[in-house]
């Protein structure tokens, strides 16, 4: 903030030395003043735009979007969503608060009449949009004002850029791992210690782009022995096997084992036996467990979890698998063993356990049935249209974020394939130097 206050007296300064110098006859001294100002200006946002953005742009931007379309249309558009209330003539409106804007998004502080709730606005947010000539209009809660809510209306589609995937560290592991970009711009840090991870969307929606943020994420903590992932990859490998030295174990269903199943039984069950030993070794220690060099987190990445759940002929091998995989999604995230898993298709009889997973992320789905499947009831009435991404948009999804009422929606980084070549040799590299110092 120094730094912007010598900008801001900087510009003060050239105005009015400017005026003062420029401004010998009456006529040039507000010419001058104003060629002095457009000029500091112009050196303002050429220097530092992101904080011109801030503080002059975007306020300007909201008070004419304001005056422009929200002051005539306001009225209206509550009357022809239905939420206003009492009888005509003395119609009661939702408030309008501040108005901020962005280069994407207006935001809207609404104060809520009596009786009415966040839901009301979510279910109209479509004739919202229309009616003020946004792309879609998203309802969110106001941090300790249950009565109030914020809303959001896309000018321009945030998420339409590409995200690249970010630079991480070890210490990203505990505070979460950036993996995603927040449609206001933020980044999305994804919580892994202590929860269990579903990514639910149709095919070609972005789900290995989450398996690969997550990954790309973790490098650093793997190199540095914190987390040791077990991936199975059904598909014969076809998802994961490029990063396959990031991982302690790689089960994929090799086409010449005539029961490729029964390795990820054995991997399950193995990883059930950490389980249960840590849980005998912590009793009464810690509650939760925090990742060692000697006791790392354990992470079992599933690519389709419907080829482990649903689509296993064998009774026994079914069994087996289940029974494991219910344990470690039940017990597992205390002790430091968690699985994430990656599905098309939430439905129960598919996917029995999907409530045992706290961390859920819907990407793009076919149907509006699988948001609620998938994230919960009232999920969708609050905002997750998951059903309605555009197929242009792979790879953003909806998620649950502790604490926030509100879907949150994110595009998550595109993870090319040599960048997993380049984690792959920067994790050799770090084994390699480890190796050399002990
Ligand atoms: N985050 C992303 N940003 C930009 N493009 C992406 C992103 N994620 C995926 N894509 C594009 O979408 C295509 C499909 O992605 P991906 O294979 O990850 O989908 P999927 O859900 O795993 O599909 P399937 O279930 O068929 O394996 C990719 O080839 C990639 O080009």
């Amino acid at each position: 903030m120094g730094g912007l206050k010598v900008l801001f007296l900087l510009c003060v300064a050239a105005v009015l030395v400017t005026g003062w110098t420029l401004g010998s006859s009456w006529w040039w001294h507000p010419c001058g003043e104003l060629l002095a100002l457009a000029a500091s200006l112009a050196i303002w946002r050429w220097q530092s735009p992101a904080t011109f953005d801030r503080m002059i742009r975007f306020p300007l931007r909201a008070r004419w979007r304001n005056h422009r379309i929200y002051d005539p249309r306001w009225d209206v558009a509550m009357e022809s969503a239905g939420l206003t209330s009492g009888a005509s003539g003395e119609r009661a409106v939702p408030r309008r608060g501040r108005v901020r804007s962005s280069s994407m998004v207006d935001q809207i502080h609404v104060e809520l009449l009596p009786g009415q709730t966040l839901e009301d606005f979510a279910a109209v947010g479509d004739r919202l949009a229309q009616t003020f000539g946004a792309l879609d209009c998203r309802i969110h809660s106001v941090l300790r004002r249950p009565h109030h809510i914020e809303m959001w209306l896309l000018i321009k589609e945030p998420l339409e850029k590409v995200v690249a995937p970010f630079p991480t560290t070890v210490a990203d592991l505990a505070i979460g791992l950036p993996v995603g970009r927040v449609e206001d711009g933020r980044v999305h840090r994804m919580p892994i210690i202590g929860t269990h991870v579903l990514i639910v969307g149709a095919t070609g929606a972005g789900k290995g782009s989450v398996l690969w943020s997550v990954l790309l994420a973790l490098q650093p903590a793997i190199s540095g022995r914190l987390v040791r992932v077990w991936a199975i990859d059904p598909k014969g490998g076809m998802e994961l096997a490029l990063g396959a030295g990031l991982f302690d174990r790689f089960c994929y269903g090799d086409s010449t084992e005539a029961t490729y199943e029964e390795t990820f039984a054995r991997l399950l069950e193995d990883a059930v036996v950490i389980m249960r030993d840590r849980q005998d070794r912590l009793r009464g220690i810690a509650r939760l467990h925090e990742p060692t060099t000697d006791e790392p987190l354990i992470m079992v990445v599933i690519d389709e979890l419907a080829a482990l759940t649903a689509w296993v002929t064998d009774r026994n091998l079914k069994r087996r698998i289940e029974g494991s995989l219910g344990l470690l999604l039940s017990q597992g995230r205390a002790v430091g063993v968690v699985i994430m898993g990656a599905i098309q298709d939430p439905r129960k009889e598919v996917l029995p356990m999907r409530d045992l997973f706290p961390t859920r992320i819907t990407l793009r789905v076919n149907e509006a049935e699988h948001v609620t499947l998938a994230l919960g009831p009232g999920v969708r009435a609050r905002g997750a249209l998951a059903d309605r991404i555009p197929e242009q948009l792979p790879g953003v999804g909806y998620v649950i974020v502790d604490g926030l009422a509100v879907p949150r929606r994110v595009r998550f980084s595109y993870v090319s394939d040599s960048d997993i070549e380049a984690a792959c040799r920067r994790h050799s590299a770090t084994l390699a130097t480890t190796e050399a110092v002990s």
